[in-house]
């Protein structure tokens, strides 16, 4: 599965956490992060992670545009909701597009939680279904 982890500044110390936590879970999936999340994650516990912009610089919409070609398959994104962010715009159509395409999206632990459990016992299935019909799609 490819998956976005994403945090905004005040949230950055929770997803680190979070990840160090579930490392054995997700370092069997291929993941994606703005720039400064995937950079303190990576330090943290040595993931492969391939980091886009950073959120303000337009990582969330190279993130977003993944969703609409229909290559994310989950993200986590712990949103701080107690700051104004420069490029909330951003956030909310990144937010949007998970509707849009009915990606599984976390925007806090609580939910994170739900969807790794998820994610281990192969509840995330039905996204392999849709990239092989997309395939077909595509005549590969
Ligand atoms: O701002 C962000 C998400 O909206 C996150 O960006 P960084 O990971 O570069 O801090």
């Amino acid at each position: 599965m490819n998956i976005a982890l994403i945090a905004h500044d005040n949230k950055k110390n929770d997803l680190v956490q979070f990840v160090t936590a579930y490392k054995s879970t997700l370092e069997d999936h291929t993941l994606f992060a703005t720039g400064t999340t995937g950079l303190r994650i990576q330090e943290a516990t040595k993931l492969n992670i391939h980091r886009f912009q950073s959120g303000p610089l337009g990582g969330d919409q190279q993130i977003g545009a993944m969703i609409a070609e229909n290559q994310m398959d989950m993200i986590i994104f712990f949103r701080d909701p107690l700051t104004a962010q420069p490029h909330e715009p951003d956030v909310t159509a990144l937010v949007r597009l998970c509707d849009v395409y009915a990606i599984p999206l976390a925007t806090n632990m609580g939910t994170a939680e739900i969807l790794i459990h998820g994610l281990e016992r192969g509840d995330l299935k039905w996204r392999t279904i849709i990239h092989e019909k997309q395939g077909k799609e595509n005549g590969e």
